[in-house]
């Protein structure tokens, strides 16, 4: 009896696998911890055998005592309530029967039978003289899950070589055990069937209706515990589900993702195992900004070598070039703004839309107050379109913006947060050595709060976004945030320097945001 048993709706489903080992991680209890974990269950594992194998096959099997097996299947029921079991690996007759008596002791609620008999390498996972244990172990089940050869012993039948063969085979066997039968077709092809063969049904078959789950073939050799994954994520399902269809829909299309995306684990010479978490791809990914902290300490540096930025820095820069500079700054605000407008349309809502939208706004009114401030000072007041290099960095925003998702607006706007606030803080340090810098409130607005607070958010709205993109929209953001660093560097060393001109009426009027 568990302890546990008062508390009506746990968190999670909490699953059993009753199964061997796979020390590579692609079948077995392994595989089956994994499709839980992936469906949200709280997985538990009851080891019947252990299996030295890889990818290539099945080098030796150790079955524990069977006295043994019984001794951790009481451990977990003595203590935990088991709302759902996947039987896998059963290795022995004396092991089908153990289990057997455990089920019809505790009986939990949901209980899904893979009868494994030979690995994916052609190595034989069960005795022969277990197959009648395990089809006693059958009538047990809520569902049983055959591959094409499995059915057969199961039906005692031959081998069904075409899926309308496989399906009435299944067919009777539900009707002979009570029991609902998934009949995968993974093995359709190697059974040389005709048409039918294209792609690789399942189908869920009781006694008197069969519901079919198509699904496409993928060209591949990353199969190995596909049937273990499947009939795993069908126990951590069915808690949360109306009915063994729905979790068997849900698990098809899961495992169909998990099969494309297994190649790319490169674990193993020989078949491959299948990505569990494919449908998680930012799972265990650093932080955005971990992966462009290089790219920008590179920006800031290059910006702070440009002679503009030196110049600003000793107070030495020339007025008119300030305001030349502060007049490309302006036409370049204009459009910033729409870019951060896109980014607040495209936002998830809650903070990252407000600030967007509140950037957007700020960037008007700072675009004013660079007018009626520091242009208005200057000597000759600065007029005319965006300089080749302010429309090259614009319409690259533009471009992200008209095409990207939300993750690559915030990726290409993070820059100029950011270097703005890098450089800011930097020259804030130059200037406090000069006496009486004409340039320190402007600098100011750019090295301390809030604009130093508004780039430290933008980035940590960039890392929520970029938390479950693909790897290529990832690398998408990696690069509109790359080009949008060299184009701040740009936009800092665009203004050409005349060491004659007049430097500085004194500009005081600091300004909101860049
Ligand atoms: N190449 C493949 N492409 C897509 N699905 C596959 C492929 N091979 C197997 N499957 C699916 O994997 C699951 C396990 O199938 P199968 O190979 O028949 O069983 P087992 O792994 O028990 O031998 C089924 O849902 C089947 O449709
Ligand atoms: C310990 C263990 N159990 C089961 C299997 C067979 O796994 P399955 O999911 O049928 O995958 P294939 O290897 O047949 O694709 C196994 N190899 N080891």
């Amino acid at each position: 009896m568990s302890v546990d048993g008062a508390v009506a709706h746990p968190s999670r489903p909490r699953v059993l696998s009753i199964a061997g080992t796979d020390p590579t991680g692609g079948a077995g209890v392994q595989a089956d911890l994994k499709s839980f974990a992936a469906h949200g269950a709280y997985g538990m594992a009851v080891v019947t055998a252990l299996v030295a194998q890889n990818t290539r096959g099945v080098r030796s099997t150790l079955v524990p005592d069977v006295a043994f097996l019984r001794a951790q299947l009481d451990t977990v029921s003595d203590d935990v309530t088991v709302d759902a079991v996947k039987i896998g690996m059963l290795a022995t007759a004396e092991v089908a029967a153990a289990v057997g008596a455990w089920l019809t002791a505790h009986r939990p609620p949901f209980v899904v039978l893979d009868p494994v008999m030979v690995a994916t390498s052609g190595d034989r996972l069960l005795d022969d003289d277990a197959v009648a244990a395990v089809r006693a172990l059958v009538a047990l089940c809520d569902v049983v899950t055959p591959n094409l050869p499995e059915l057969a012993v199961l039906a005692d039948e031959p081998v069904a070589t075409t899926w309308p063969d496989a399906v009435a085979q299944a067919g009777r066997l539900a009707r002979r055990t009570g029991v609902t039968v998934l009949v995968k077709g993974g093995h359709l092809h190697a059974a040389g069937s005709g048409p039918t063969a294209v792609g690789s049904p399942d189908a869920l078959v009781d006694a008197t209706s069969v519901i079919d789950l198509p699904g496409e073939r993928v060209a591949t050799t990353s199969t190995h515990g596909t049937g273990c994954s499947l009939s795993a994520a069908l126990a951590a399902l069915r808690p949360a589900r109306p009915d063994w269809a729905s979790a068997a829909r849900e698990a098809k299309a899961w495992l169909a993702g998990a099969i494309a995306a297994g190649a790319a684990l490169r674990v193993g010479g020989g078949h491959g195992p299948v990505d569990h978490f494919h449908h998680a791809p930012g799972l265990g990914a650093r932080a955005f900004s971990d992966e462009v902290a290089g790219a920008l300490a590179d920006a800031t540096r290059d910006s702070l070598a440009v002679p503009f930025v030196r110049r600003l820095a000793d107070g030495s820069l020339p007025y008119d070039a300030f305001a030349t500079q502060l007049h490309q700054d302006a036409l370049y605000l204009v459009e910033y703004s729409r870019v951060l407008a896109r980014a607040a349309q495209l936002a998830p809502g809650g903070v990252a839309q407000e600030f967007f939208a509140r950037g957007a706004h700020a960037c008007l009114a700072v675009e004013r107050s660079l007018h009626e401030s520091y242009l208005a000072r200057a000597h000759v007041r600065p007029t005319g379109p965006a300089s080749p290099v302010t429309r090259a960095y614009v319409d690259h925003l533009a471009a992200v913006a008209a095409h990207g998702s939300y993750a690559e607006v915030v990726a290409a706007v993070l820059p100029c947060y950011q270097v703005y606030a890098q450089v800011g803080v930097a020259l804030l340090a130059l200037a406090a050595d000069v006496e009486g810098h004409p340039y320190r409130d402007w600098v100011a607005t750019y090295g301390t709060a809030p604009f130093t607070d508004h780039a430290a958010l933008a980035g940590r709205l960039a890392d929520d976004a970029a938390r479950y993109v693909d790897p290529s929209t990832r690398a998408r953001m990696v690069a509109a945030f790359a080009t949008s660093c060299r184009h701040e560097v740009a936009f800092f060393g665009q203004v050409p320097l005349d060491a004659a001109a007049p430097s500085l009426p004194g500009a005081r009027v600091p300004v909101g945001a860049r």
